[in-house]
């Protein structure tokens, strides 16, 4: 059975969490520019270690001794999508889990194209917004999410001012985080990322983007507490994810 209907709220966020920080798993992340920063630093104020090259000749190399692999399709330029198309591959043939964040594909025909190519080649966990999944499933919202768990036979975190998490059959959903989080950019693909660090530690895909879900909520949550705007929530949401407890994802979002 799938952490998706698992009710152990504590081991499923728990465990991970402090495995994470143990283990310290390498994360290869290709993604935007816009991203690039904030996506690394909150895999590092986590626990986990991010590499970022988009070189083709180089990537498969990096992605070979990590151990979760992160696609973000926003800004996607020749070189990040030639990359992408070694990637892939790579850590299909090591059975590696990677997350694909397909970053406005409600904007571009070719976009919303590769996105569907690549969901075809497996990955763990699709993370997407409400756009996003309506239109790689031309359905709205939970029955869209549910109809690209099931097609593409993957996880899919669909987040918002609440998020969702399913593998088609089994959904949980997720209160927390903060309206701010709509205010700096880039949040969704840095939870991208974070979902990627929880799955080199947590093999189960539902485990795994709960447990990241959670975990970036509550850091929002506690980060809004204390940020006076946009500008400084950013840094607090580092140190939140830095310092993050197991007890305070209990105490900050809502699991229903
Ligand atoms: N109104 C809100 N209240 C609470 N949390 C929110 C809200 N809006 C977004 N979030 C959180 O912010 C993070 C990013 O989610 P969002 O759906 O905004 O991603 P996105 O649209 O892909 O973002 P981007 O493309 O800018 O990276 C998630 O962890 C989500 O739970
Ligand atoms: C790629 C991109 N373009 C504008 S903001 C942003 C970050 C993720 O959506
Ligand atoms: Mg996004």
């Amino acid at each position: 059975m799938s952490a998706c209907s698992r009710p152990d709220w504590p081991e499923t966020v728990a465990t991970p969490l402090t495995r994470l920080r143990a283990e310290r798993p390498r994360v290869h992340v290709l993604t935007n520019f816009v991203a690039m920063n904030v996506s690394a630093n909150a895999l590092l104020a986590l626990g986990a270690v991010p590499s970022m090259t988009f070189r083709a000749d180089t990537v498969a190399d990096f992605v070979c001794s990590a151990r979760a692999l992160v696609v973000n399709l926003g800004m996607l330029d020749p070189e990040r999508e030639a990359a992408i198309g070694q990637a892939v591959p790579a850590a299909s043939a090591l059975g590696l889990p990677w997350v694909l964040d397909p970053v406005k594909v409600e904007r571009s025909g070719p976009r919303r194209d590769l996105a569907l190519r690549l969901l075809r080649m497996r990955p763990a966990v699709l993370r997407a917004n409400a756009a996003e999944v309506e239109t790689l499933a031309g359905l709205k919202g939970l029955e869209g999410a549910e109809r690209l768990a099931r097609e593409f036979d993957c996880v899919v975190a669909l987040t918002g001012a609440t998020d969702i998490v399913t593998d088609g059959e089994q959904t949980v959903r997720l209160a927390g985080g903060s309206p701010l989080m709509d205010r700096v950019t880039a949040m969704g693909c840095a939870a991208s990322a974070v979902v990627g660090a929880f799955l080199a530690v947590e093999r189960d895909a539902c485990g795994a983007a709960l447990a990241a879900l959670a975990s970036f909520a509550a850091a929002g949550g506690i980060a809004a507490g204390r940020a006076r705007g946009p500008g400084s929530f950013e840094p607090e949401l580092l140190d939140a994810l830095f310092a993050l407890e197991p007890g305070q994802i209990m105490e900050k979002v809502e699991f229903r």
